[in-house]
């Protein structure tokens, strides 16, 4: 077994095989490792506890569970923050108190519809600028419906994957760009959900489902295209949390079912996601890549 030192020694002049493009050429994935984190030496001895370093964009940050996962991202030493969003004046009473809550952070919220790339690469150019660097990106912008496969509309299909896998993947492709440019490396994480996993019961979702199995596939690929960059890509499947997305009137059954068939005998409050979201998003996580995270109180062992 040789030496963590000669492991690096050797990875150092290695290139990533069997990438071959599509106009015929090979890949340029060639090249030195990622620098080792920070909070190890070279030699790999922890030298600093885990923190959350930098500055993070949250989509679909004026959502539930993005709002709850900034605060806990902001407890663990996250130094700037851009909330974007299709609408963000919809939390804008939690986003203010969440300004008060952490004033040495700097908080910016953006309008950004996350399905049109030429806006997402400017928001991030001027989150970058603005911030000095964009470190960490969570993908929480997403939509659901419960429509019967057979009457689905093919708007209603297309919006879905439009906003659910589209919007994730040039979320991610433009702050992967940015952190290539910076040469920082960072971490991403795309919310899935256990409706990847599992169809759900009992209310039809198969267009959701669908972006959400598309999701997971799509974190592995980047996953394996990114880390050479230093860029770690993982994702989230919670289970059924606490939120207006599970609200609503009628749904009052659904819900009950949900916890019936829960190990848990419950579903799940939005803060219990925080401890694998500050986990990913810090140094704790730097050998954490290409992982998907299921969070369901055991949802999906039946
Ligand atoms: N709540 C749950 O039980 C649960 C479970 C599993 C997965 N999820 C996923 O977690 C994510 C967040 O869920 P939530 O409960 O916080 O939902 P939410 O509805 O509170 O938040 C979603 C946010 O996305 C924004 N958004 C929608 N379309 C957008 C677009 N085109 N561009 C930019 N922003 C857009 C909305 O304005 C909203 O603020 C979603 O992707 C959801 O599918 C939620
Ligand atoms: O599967 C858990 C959730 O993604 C759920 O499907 C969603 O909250 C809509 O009901």
């Amino acid at each position: 077994m040789p030496e963590s030192t000669s492991d690096r020694a050797a990875l150092s002049a290695r290139t990533i095989p069997h990438m071959i493009l599509s106009d015929g050429s090979t890949s340029s994935m060639t090249g030195p490792p990622p620098p080792m984190p920070h909070y190890l030496t070279a030699e790999g001895r922890a030298v600093k506890r885990f923190a959350v370093e930098g500055n993070a964009i949250l989509t679909g940050g004026a959502g539930t569970l993005a709002l709850v996962n900034a605060r806990a991202l902001l407890e663990h030493g996250l130094s700037g923050l851009a909330l974007v969003d299709l609408d963000p004046s919809h939390s804008s009473t939690e986003i203010e108190s969440l300004k008060a809550d952490f004033p040495h952070a700097a908080i910016h919220t953006v309008k950004v519809d996350v399905t049109n790339a030429e806006q997402l690469n400017t928001s991030v150019e001027l989150v970058a600028q603005t911030l000095g660097s964009v470190d960490i990106l969570i993908c929480f912008a997403g939509v659901v419906g419960c429509t019967h496969a057979i009457d689905m509309s093919a708007g209603e299909w297309k919006r879905t994957l439009d906003i659910n896998v589209t919007g994730a993947f040039l979320s991610a492709q433009a702050v992967a760009r940015q952190m290539i440019a910076q040469g920082t490396g960072g971490s991403i994480l795309f919310t899935a959900s256990i409706s990847a996993h599992r169809t759900n019961y009992p209310q039809p979702q198969a267009a959701y489902n669908a972006s959400k199995a598309a999701l997971i596939s799509l974190k592995s690929s980047l996953a394996a295209e990114w880390a050479v960059h230093g860029i770690r890509v993982n994702s989230l499947s919670p289970g059924y949390m606490d939120t207006i997305l599970n609200e609503g009137d009628g749904i009052e059954e659904a819900r009950r079912t949900w916890a019936e068939r829960n190990p848990m005998g419950r579903m799940g409050v939005p803060e219990e996601l925080t401890g694998i979201v500050v986990l990913l998003a810090s140094s704790a996580g730097s050998y954490v890549n290409g992982a998907d995270f299921v969070v369901d109180g055991g949802q999906c062992c039946f």
